[in-house]
């Protein structure tokens, strides 16, 4: 391991990862790679997930190409260096913040969604242009083994690794040094990465889950509010980060919701959910013994059957649950959606600013004005009002968590920025002693008071013509007192 990790770093040390020109070339290649294969990384999803090659295709393959398109459009402005505003102690001299690479990344994905997860901190990772090691999730395996034979044909073989393996493999990785380690996960796992990361201080993104809540307001469409739960609760069986995890709404509303999401359901899936090519697998059978195990003792109102054969869960509703049970405890990630009645927005809100910030906060009503408070008055990784999951499509938002949903924030520029530092430059003549003499000893009254001038006074655009004359003036008086002239 220690000796891969070095031959990926003696490939970054190269140079070669850094021209924008390279990095272009990588990416236009990796847009290649999930065209010309597409078939092969459609058939790896849908073997590992039970999914459609359709929805495989919606639900991860759009995502990156549109994520790599977006680089490509917008890298060339984001690598140049950017002027910076500069004091009066720095009016002569150039100021600018330049991008540069990390250095070695490390990115391990999770299984869920397992193209899209390790593919788009990739690109972004390319794009800042660093060299990296990819590990994808172990648990879907076809989806890692494609990857791994992929990847070599269309990118660089040494700056661009896949290492596949289990916790063993992984263990190792982490003891190895990196530039920046991006993780996504569980929360018990991200406290592992962190704390593997901190032997080194190296800085890491961490993307984890958590109980995504959503409110619902009596003043609404339940129609449409169900019909936009429905595809986001039970979308991937429910194996989603920012699905809504449970609802909240007062309780008369309950059975209605009950009843749109079971004819929604009928819709999405037809009568018979199990031979819809729309409606997935739970991943393994630990997972799916762990999601039944939530139903022990709740009211079902939808749903509930289940086949341990196929890992089948059908999509479930549960009614006037207890917050104190396990279902409220942990984040289900299985198609199980548990409706906690609540009395008004209130107690919504209350109820919300009691737990750990979530990933992802849902709310729907006709009134804006709710919707607005519910976002100043809580805390959660993204929003989406009215909606459920879209946040995730729009790569000009940062998508990540906060709290214990997470650190750190990726998508577009945002990815561009987690896999590059941000290098303050500043060039200064060798001319000019003159002026600068005022910051060296020995320190008097005067110079604090000039200093104070220079680096506290707060000037308009007018006066500041003024002002660079008059310290232009007084540099010239101190040059020709000193001799210069
Ligand atoms: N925020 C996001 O973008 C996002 C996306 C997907 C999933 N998630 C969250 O991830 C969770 C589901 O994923 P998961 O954790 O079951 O995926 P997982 O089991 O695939 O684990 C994630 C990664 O951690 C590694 N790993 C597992 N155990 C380890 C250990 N002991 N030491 C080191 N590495 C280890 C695995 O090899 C894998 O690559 C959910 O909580 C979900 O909300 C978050
Ligand atoms: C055919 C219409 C396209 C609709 C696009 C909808 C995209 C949904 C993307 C969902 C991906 C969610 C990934 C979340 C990662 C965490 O688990």
């Amino acid at each position: 391991m220690e000796r891969e990790v070095q031959r990926v770093r003696q490939a970054f040390l190269s140079g070669r990862s850094r021209p924008l020109r390279f990095r272009l070339q990588q990416l236009e290649a990796l847009r290649r790679m999930v065209q010309e294969r597409e078939k092969d990384i459609l058939a790896a999803i849908a073997a590992d997930l039970c999914k459609s090659e359709l929805n495989a295709y919606s639900q991860e393959v759009i995502t990156v190409l549109g994520e790599i398109d977006f680089m490509l459009e917008n890298l060339p402005e984001w690598v140049t260096a950017k002027p910076v505003k500069k004091n009066l102690l720095t009016m002569m001299d150039e100021a600018y913040i330049q991008p540069q690479p990390l250095g070695v990344v490390l990115i391990i994905g999770a299984w869920n969604y397992p193209f899209v997860l390790i593919i788009q901190p990739l690109i972004g990772a390319i794009a800042a242009g660093n060299a990296v090691i990819i590990k994808p999730s172990e648990l879907s395996e076809n989806t890692a083994k494609i990857v791994a034979k992929l990847l070599p044909q269309y990118l660089d073989q040494d700056l661009y690794v896949v290492i596949n393996g289990g916790v063993e493999e992984t263990t190792e990785l982490l003891k190895q040094r990196f530039d920046h380690i991006f993780y996504t996960g569980n929360t018990a796992v991200g406290k592992i990465v962190m704390e593997a990361a901190a032997k080194h201080l190296t800085p890491v993104t961490l993307e984890l889950g958590g109980k995504s809540p959503c409110y619902i307001d009596k003043d609404c469409d339940l129609d449409i509010v169900c019909r936009r739960i429905t595809w986001g609760k039970y979308m991937n069986c429910g194996q989603t980060c920012i699905a809504p995890d449970y609802i909240l709404c007062e309780a008369s509303l309950q059975s209605q919701i009950v009843w749109k999401i079971k004819e929604t359901v009928k819709e999405f899936y037809g009568e018979n959910i199990k031979e819809s090519p729309d409606y997935e697998r739970i991943i393994n059978l630990r997972h799916f013994k762990r999601i039944l195990s939530l139903l022990e003792g709740q009211k079902i109102a939808l749903g509930g059957e289940t086949d341990e054969a196929t890992r089948y869960i059908a999509p479930t509703v549960l009614t006037d649950v207890d917050p104190k049970t396990k279902v409220m405890q942990e984040e289900i990630f299985g198609p199980v959606l548990p409706i906690v009645p609540v009395k008004n927005v209130d107690e919504a809100i209350d109820f919300i600013n009691e737990r750990e910030k979530p990933l992802a906060l849902y709310v729907f009503s006709h009134n804006h004005k709710l919707i607005k408070r519910m976002i100043d008055e809580t805390s959660s990784g993204g929003v989406t009002g009215n909606d459920v999951i879209m946040h995730f499509t729009l790569n000009s938002f940062p998508f990540g968590g906060v709290g214990s949903s997470g650190m750190g924030a990726y998508h577009g520029k945002h990815s561009f920025d987690t896999f590059s530092h941000q290098r303050p430059c500043l060039l200064k003549s060798l001319k000019r002693e003159g002026a600068n003499k005022l910051r060296y000893p020995p320190n008097s009254q005067s110079k604090v008071d000039w200093g104070k001038f220079f680096l506290l006074r707060r000037f308009n655009k007018e006066k500041l013509g003024l002002l660079v004359l008059t310290f232009l003036g007084i540099v010239a008086a101190v040059l020709v007192k000193a001799g210069y002239y």
